[in-house]
Order: C-alpha cells, then sequence, then structure tokens
C-alpha cells in the first residue's frame, strides 16, 4: 500500500495530465496544484477495493474498503456467462442491456419517477431484481446483459462507497486507480455517474492515466527516493508517458489510442 500512495502521489506531481474526469464519454482532465494535492482519496479497484485517505508523501490512513470489487466482477462474470477471460467479459458489457435484468424504479412505480425522494424512473432500484419476478433460468438471459448489470452494480458501488468515505473526512477529490478500470468507458461513466448522483452533482470522479501502475511506480520512486525528491525539486525530470501499448502485451492504453501532444511511447525518466 505503501507503494501504491508513493505511485499516485508521483504521478499527480510529475505528469503533467495524469488525472482526468470521465462524463458522458467527455475526457477532461484536471490540472492538479502541487502544492493543493493534499488530502484526498485514493481508491484502488483492484480484485478488492481500498479507499485511502492520503495526507501527503508516506502520510495515508486506509480508512475504508470492499471486497466487491474487480475479482468480484470477474468471478460472478465467469460463473455466470461462462466468458473465458476478462476482456470477452468487459466486450460482453459494451453490448448489454441492463435494464433486462435490474429492476429500475420506473419498473416499481409504473414507469413514473419517484420524485418525492428524487429518484427517477431509470435509477436501478434493485440490481438484479427482475430476475426474481420472472419465470426464468440463467439461460433465459443474455451473457451481455448480465455481464452489464454486474459492471453497473460493481461500479455502482464503489462509487457510492467512494462517495460516503470522501464526505466522513470532507475530503474533496477522490482519484480511482486499479487495473479493473483499464481505462473503459462504461467502467468509467457508472463510477461518475454513482459519484455525481450521491453527492447531488458536488463530487466528481477522478481517474488516473496509469491507473494500473500506481504500486509498481510506486515500487520504482521509492527505490532511491531521495534522489527523485531532489530531481523534482530542480524539476529537472521529465516524465514521458506512454499513449500506446507496450509492443509485446494485450495491454489496453487508458487512452484507447488516443495520443496527447508531446507525449511519447514508454514511461522513460530523464534525469536531465
Ligand atoms: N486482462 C485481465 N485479466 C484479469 N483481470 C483483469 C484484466 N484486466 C483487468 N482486470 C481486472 O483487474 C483485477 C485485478 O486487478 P489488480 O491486479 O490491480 O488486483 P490485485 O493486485 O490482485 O488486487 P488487490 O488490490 O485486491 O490486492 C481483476 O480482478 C479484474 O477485475
Ligand atoms: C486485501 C487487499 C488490501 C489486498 O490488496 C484488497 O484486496 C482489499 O482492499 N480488499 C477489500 C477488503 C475489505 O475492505 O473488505
Amino acid at each position: 500500500m505503501d507503494c501504491l500512495v508513493a505511485g499516485a502521489n508521483f504521478l499527480l506531481k510529475a505528469v503533467r495530465q495524469e488525472a482526468f474526469t470521465y462524463i458522458d464519454g467527455v475526457k477532461e482532465f484536471v490540472q492538479i496544484d502541487h502544492n493543493d494535492l493534499y488530502p484526498y482519496l485514493l481508491v484502488n479497484i483492484g480484485s478488492g477495493v481500498s479507499m485511502i485517505k492520503v495526507d501527503g508523501d508516506g502520510l495515508f490512513e486506509r480508512v475504508s474498503g470492499t471486497s466487491i470489487g474487480g475479482g468480484t466482477f470477474w468471478g460472478l462474470g465467469n460463473l455466470l456467462t461462462k466468458c473465458k477471460s476478462f476482456d470477452e467479459l468487459l466486450e460482453l458489457s459494451h453490448r448489454g442491456n441492463h435494464r433486462v435484468i435490474d429492476m429500475l424504479v420506473g419498473d416499481i412505480y409504473g414507469g413514473m419517477d419517484y420524485s418525492k425522494v428524487g429518484l427517477p424512473s431509470r435509477a436501478i432500484a434493485s440490481s438484479f431484481g427482475k430476475a426474481i419476478s420472472e419465470d426464468k433460468e440463467l439461460d433465459d438471459y443474455k451473457p451481455e446483459d448480465i455481464a452489464r448489470s454486474l459492471l453497473r452494480m460493481i461500479s455502482n458501488n464503489i462509487g457510492q462507497i467512494s462517495y460516503l468515505n470522501a464526505l466522513r473526512f470532507g475530503l474533496k477529490r477522490i482519484f480511482f486507480g486499479g487495473f479493473f478500470i483499464r481505462g473503459q468507458s462504461y467502467t468509467m461513466d457508472t463510477i461518475s455517474v454513482a459519484v455525481n448522483f450521491w453527492s447531488k452533482g458536488e463530487a466528481k470522479a477522478m481517474f488516473l492515466r496509469h491507473e494500473g501502475f500506481l504500486g509498481a511506480m510506486g515500487a520504482f520512486v521509492s527505490y532511491d527516493k531521495q534522489r527523485l525528491d531532489d530531481l523534482l525539486a530542480k524539476e529537472s525530470l521529465q516524465l514521458q508517458v506512454s499513449t500506446s501499448p507496450p509492443v509485446d502485451t494485450d495491454y489496453q492504453s487508458p487512452l484507447n489510442g488516443e495520443s496527447i501532444e508531446n507525449e511519447t511511447i514508454n514511461c522513460i525518466i530523464h534525469t536531465a
């Protein structure tokens, strides 16, 4: 966890366009003022989910978490859809319709909003709730609809718990990282919507371009920390970041092939 936090702190300080919001398919980079970074909530979505209040370099507390995370999506998705890989499950979820299985507020209130308590008709009243009210077996549902409901359920839940923890500690910023996100638009959109919904528009989810590599980056920078701190202080360090996948893996870039001006392939540290 030390490495995870060190990696997030380093990237947020060293990479010009590291954090971004993702709302309705629109990505907007957020300028981070190095002197006003802390405190923030770091939500790392790996197999499980850790929520960490970060107060400075090496200063952090794991304030919450949930076992319903990336491993749940992959594990339950595997059982329910029989897909063979995580990428196949994600791909399925892109094609699915969650309304087939999720019970919406409108399903309960005759297609209407439940305005009195601020719930729109399209809000999910109960994830997978329709599956109880119909005489259907698992095989009667399309794997893509199951995958979509599952992704939505898990992403919504993480977004909600994250916001409640930010509220609990008065944190203005929530950064989401971890290999579960993988720059996937639907995942990010759902988390953003959840944070927006539960905060009544007060908070915005922010994502990290190098979300899957926070721990590795932290381990790297912690190896010779004093030297890196000196270099950062002198601003003689440039980090060039990848917007393209490494050649020998099937890793999908968080930017889905998009490139950002003047930034190049691979994570290279120049010490000028
Ligand atoms: N190609 C992939 N194969 C398997 N899982 C993937 C893939 N891409 C993304 N994931 C997601 O990443 C999750 C694992 O993330 P990560 O490697 O960060 O977790 P971890 O280090 O095992 O978890 P934790 O932080 O709980 O210790 C998987 O559960 C899955 O949801
Ligand atoms: C157990 C760890 C910290 C391992 O990295 C992670 O998987 C996690 O945060 N799981 C969630 C545990 C919980 O808070 O219920």
